[in-house]
């Protein structure tokens, strides 16, 4: 038995088995691969001071070489034939590299042939800098790319790229569908998980320099002294890896553990005590990256409390932590204080009024969207509205609404599509991604947070696909730029095979799930069908919860004659909040992308559209065409298997099942809901909803975590 056991874990391989090590899989690579390192790899030079993260990156890359190559690639002194220098500051000169434009975090990677020796040199300014490099490196080893002639310089255009953890105290995560939270308090700060360290690999092979620990709907206790020690114990682990810590900040923590009477940021009292706080965070933890605070908003506590305006809650803030260097990420996800007629118009009408009264370390950081993290919503109209301010990014990489972790979602076409969406505020070109990397409007920092997937199963992301959408989040957030398709492929080259075919299997899956989760969900331009409260699977019909935009019906606004959200002139006017150009294409029924459609216009079911077919006939398709897609990727997977291992195969040839399955449910549910209003009959062809409107509304959700 125990001789099984252990045949079973070494054989197999929990790296190969389970998916803990990401991307991180340094196994050896097939021969034919292998064969075009041998001369150029042989061992590791380091022209630079050993400092923490030097360490870190060398055996890294030691680690790494080894076990892709099948040989040891030893660290050395000597920098013989096949060497691979480590090098920062002065040191480049003796290889005449220019490392003036690379900033902190830059690095070059160049092959240097030195009479007889090629040398492949990563050089960098600073050591975070040289640890990025290397995972560059070994990226392109993983991938099989021909490194013989490498001539890579690589910036990032996003300073702060962050993770956001809503993970509570107690361990559960807010969102999370990857079981509890990685932050375990209770053995903190005496026991530090070795998780944590890969972790801070994973991030930092994609660039990612901050984590925040906690929830945004927060709680005071992380900055009372105990959890001060814990937080300090989790960025001593953190530090070699160049990610900085930064905690949410409960805006009546004064009240709550500070003993006041009032959190007034006008208060002296209150001032002082938020600046003594971040004194005493600093003492022990010197690189403490700063604050990030949802205030009025969903029930957190706020500034309005005390009739401040958000600027004034931030200034108090970002003054308590300029001393030490630390910035404030204010969040824009403001709603539900009063009724809106239209919540897409709130953040704006909140924040517009503020710009250039934020102190210079504050980000107002905004979803992408106006509304939700939905599957698909146009750019949020804040950015490029705010010009004197720099404006973060917030992406969500947890799947709230694109079916937790067992649906498959590639999220960075999505990321990159409002990357990629031209605000028109300077002119043509004034892009989102341009707006946040501070170019267009000159800002001094930048910032990009991705609301984290990861929790302590042991594929860290509740599935092996999720592990992609973490992956991208922080390839984007080096490069806005960079290709949705191409990050695709190393990660699939990186975490399942180098096999042509399957790669090409894999990611043409991924490629086509966001489009095809529109699809089943919400096509068109809807949003928020989703059950409410847990926002797993379809409840089109949910109307009666005590707030208007709590309700589904809201935001479809379907009846007898149509649907859609008219956001136009005779509606509510949100196109206003957009720049005149790209106000007057969503405004246009005939000029508006067919995938913003019903998100700006009430349109009537017997529209025609573009295709043809009338609106209800679209509609029918799109959730048709969703379920379809779903449908032909178990086929797709099917044809892998025995080509990846055995358990990844099975668990998302189970997960696709799933999918199947409740995109079905998605697109039968919503379609006899819609028949209900409209009376029309399926066009021919189409399949009829598997159950009655009633027994879809009678369904018993499955109990949902996370919320
Ligand atoms: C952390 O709260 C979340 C809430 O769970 C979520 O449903 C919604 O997406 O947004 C909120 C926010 O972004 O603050």
């Amino acid at each position: 038995m125990a001789v099984f056991l252990l045949l079973n874990f070494v054989g197999m391989g929990a790296r190969a088995e389970d998916g803990y090590w990401l991307w991180l899989r340094y196994d050896e690579l097939p021969q034919e691969m292998r064969s075009q390192y041998r001369g150029q790899l042989r061992q590791i030079v380091l022209e630079t001071e050993e400092t923490p993260t030097v360490s870190v990156a060398a055996r890294e890359l030691s680690d790494g070489l080894s076990g892709l190559l099948g040989r040891n690639v030893p660290v050395s002194d000597e920098g013989a034939r096949g060497a691979i220098l480590l090098v920062t500051g002065e040191a480049a000169s003796l290889y005449d590299l220019d490392l003036s434009d690379l900033g902190e975090d830059g690095y070059l990677l160049r092959t240097l042939t030195d009479g007889r020796r090629k040398l492949t040199v990563i050089a960098a300014n600073e050591d975070d800098g040289l640890l990025y490099g290397v995972f560059h490196l070994l990226r392109l080893v993983q991938t099989g790319e021909d490194i013989s002639d490498l001539n890579i310089t690589s910036v990032p255009r996003i300073d702060i790229r962050v993770l956001n953890h809503w993970d509570n105290l107690d361990r559960t995560v807010e969102r999370g569908y990857a079981g509890q939270s990685i932050w375990d308090w209770h053995k903190l700060p005496d026991y530090i998980d070795p998780r944590y360290t890969d972790y801070a690999r994973a991030n930092a092979s994609i660039g990612i320099n901050g984590t925040v620990l906690t929830n945004v709907n927060a709680n005071a206790t992380v900055l009372t002294p105990p959890y001060i020690e814990k937080v300090a114990a989790v960025a001593d682990t953190m530090r070699p890896y160049g990610i900085q810590v930064y905690l949410t900040a409960r805006f009546s923590a004064p009240i709550e553990i500070g003993g006041l009477e009032t959190a007034d940021p006008a208060d002296p009292a209150v001032q002082a005590w938020w600046a003594g706080k971040a004194d005493e965070i600093y003492r022990k933890i010197p690189d403490f990256g700063g604050f990030l605070v949802k205030a009025d908003s969903e029930g957190q506590p706020g500034p309005h409390t005390y009739h401040r305006t958000h600027a004034e809650g931030a200034n108090m803030l970002a003054d308590a932590v300029a001393p030490h260097g630390g910035v404030v990420m204010w969040r824009a996800f403001v709603y539900s204080e009063n009724n809106p007629v239209d919540r897409h118009m709130q953040a704006y009408d909140q924040f517009v009024p503020l710009d250039g009264k934020f102190r210079s370390n504050v980000i107002i950081q905004t979803k992408n969207g106006a509304i939700d993290f939905q599957p698909r919503e146009p750019f949020h109209p804040l950015f490029g509205a705010m010009p004197e301010t720099p404006l973060g990014m917030e992406f969500q990489i947890t799947k709230e609404y694109l079916g937790f972790a067992t649906h498959l979602a590639y999220l960075a076409p999505m990321w990159s599509e409002v990357l990629r969406a031209d605000t028109f505020v300077k002119g043509e070109g004034s892009t989102v991604a341009k707006i946040i990397d501070g170019s267009l409007e000159g800002h001094e920092i930048s910032a990009m947070a991705g609301v984290s997937n990861i929790g302590s199963d042991r594929n860290w992301t509740g599935s092996q696909f999720d592990q992609a959408n973490w992956y991208a989040f922080g390839r984007l957030a080096w490069d806005p730029a960079a290709e949705p398709a191409e990050i695709a492929e190393d990660w699939v080259r990186m975490t399942f095979t180098g096999d042509d075919g399957a790669v090409g299997t894999i990611l043409g899956m991924m490629m086509e799930s966001r489009e095809a989760v529109v699809n089943y969900m919400t096509p068109l331009g809807l949003g928020h069908l989703m059950g409410t409260g847990h926002h797993y699977g379809p409840a089109p019909w949910v109307s009666e919860l005590g707030r208007p935009e709590w309700n589904p019906v809201y935001y479809h606004k379907a009846d007898e004659d149509g649907i859609g959200f008219d956001r136009t002139k005779s509606g509510s006017n949100a196109v206003a909040q957009y720049s005149d150009a790209v106000a007057a294409e969503f405004a246009d029924l005939e000029a508006v992308p067919e995938e913003y459609l019903l998100w700006f216009h009430h349109v009537s079911w017997d529209y025609e559209m573009p295709s043809g077919r009338t609106l209800w006939e679209e509609l029918v398709h799109r959730y048709t065409e969703g379920v379809r897609t779903v449908s032909g990727w178990r086929g797709e997977w099917a044809s892998l298997e025995g080509r990846i291992d055995e358990g990844r195969y099975r668990q998302v040839a189970d997960f696709l099942r799933v999918q199947e399955k409740e995109a079905r449910w998605w697109r039968d549910a919503c379609l006899a809901y819609f028949m209900s209003l409209n009376g029309l009959d399926l066009p021919a062809g189409y399949a009829p909803p598997a159950r009655t409107l009633d027994e879809y509304k009678a369904m018993v959700f499955p109990s949902a975590p996370g919320n």
